[in-house]
């Protein structure tokens, strides 16, 4: 990998602050009272399903969508007060697209004046992302994973502090996948401010440090991913062809707020959450109960993730009552 060179003052300007920011369109409320901080010398993984806010947040980073309130601002500025924008924040928002007659140079060329950069920075950055032999290649032949790669060169273009890039992964063969991660953990590394959206905690868990997850516009969960790797709650799959001693059991003990009820369904069988199979095996001896079943599962952090953001909760519909639960 040839190296860039790192900024010239690693400070706190790669801050990007969110603060109470909301945005609606018509009935829509696409953010809602968010806040929340990215450092730099960190990758970031902005994470939340499908309409969770992601894109529109990082639109209104980039004055590309106005706030209804609140603020987003990047080294205490917003966009449009930046100086030189493309020295202060590179993007790569969506799918790319790429005038299909022009080179991955002239591509690059089309933003240098722009970004303020010489014909051999165009070059420097295409050998960073491994296109410097296809240069001269235009772009309408490159797979998407080409494509992922000069999108990420354009937005280095201008040595950015900060860089926000929406799924970057995608279309990367596993070794493309492998590369980019330890790109991004260099220009970290280097102090700079690496946010990256995903709606898959397992595509970027091998890359980020922290983790900012959002649901339905609203901040749901902001630290370290050790942190939220903490959060992981033991649980227990039970089965037992007493189904109605099962219940009683889950209910003398008192643990009916820990079932899980999507896997729940089925008379005899429960899954119980923060509590261990040990306490669950003790109760079930001491009440002479038969079981067929007690296995503890591997609460891996993508499980996490999903009872953070509340995936399969459908909203107005009632917690099923233990009664129908396990019968
Ligand atoms: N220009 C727009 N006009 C109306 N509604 C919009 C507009 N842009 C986004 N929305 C809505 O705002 C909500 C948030 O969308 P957004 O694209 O920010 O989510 P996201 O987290 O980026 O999702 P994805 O992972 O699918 O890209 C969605 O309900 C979306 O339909």
């Amino acid at each position: 990998m040839t190296a860039l060179t790192p900024p010239a003052t690693v400070t706190a300007d790669g801050v990007i602050v969110i603060d109470h920011l909301t945005k609606r369109f018509g009935p829509v409320l696409a953010v809602d009272d968010l806040s929340f901080t990215v450092r730099p010398g960190r990758v970031t993984g902005f994470l939340g399903p499908n309409g969770a806010g992601k894109t529109t947040t990082l639109r209104i980073l980039l004055g590309l969508v106005r706030a209804t309130a609140g603020t987003a601002t990047i080294g205490g500025s917003t966009y449009a007060h930046f100086t030189q924008p493309m020295r202060t924040v590179g993007a790569a928002l969506e799918a790319a697209s790429f005038h299909p007659g022009r080179t991955a140079l002239d591509h690059l060329r089309v933003y240098a004046p722009q970004a303020g950069v010489s014909d051999a920075r165009c070059r420097e950055v295409l050998d960073f992302v491994g296109l410097g032999p296809v240069a001269n290649r235009r772009a309408g032949g490159f797979s998407l994973g080409m494509r992922q790669r000069l999108a990420l060169a354009t937005t280095l273009l201008g040595d950015p502090q900060v860089l926000l890039l929406d799924e970057p992964a995608n279309g990367l063969d596993p070794e493309g996948i492998a590369w980019l991660r330890g790109l991004l953990r260099h220009l970290a590394a280097e102090g700079r401010t690496v946010l990256v959206s995903s709606h898959v905690l397992s595509e970027v868990e091998q890359t980020v440090d922290d983790v900012v997850i959002i649901a339905r516009g609203a901040l749901v969960h902001s630290s370290s991913l050790a942190a939220l790797a903490a959060l992981a709650e033991p649980s227990v799959r039970i089965a037992s062809p007493d189904a109605a001693g099962l219940t009683r059991l889950i209910e003398l003990a008192g643990w009916a707020d820990r079932l899980e009820p999507a896997a729940s369904t089925r008379p005899g069988v429960a899954v119980l959450h923060r509590v261990t199979a040990a306490e669950i095996g003790a109760r079930a001896f001491a009440a002479g109960l038969e079981l067929h079943e007690l296995t503890p599962r591997d609460v891996g952090l993508e499980d996490t993730f999903l009872r953070l953001v509340g995936e399969g909760a459908i909203p107005g519909v009632a917690e099923p009552r233990l009664e129908g639960v396990v019968r």
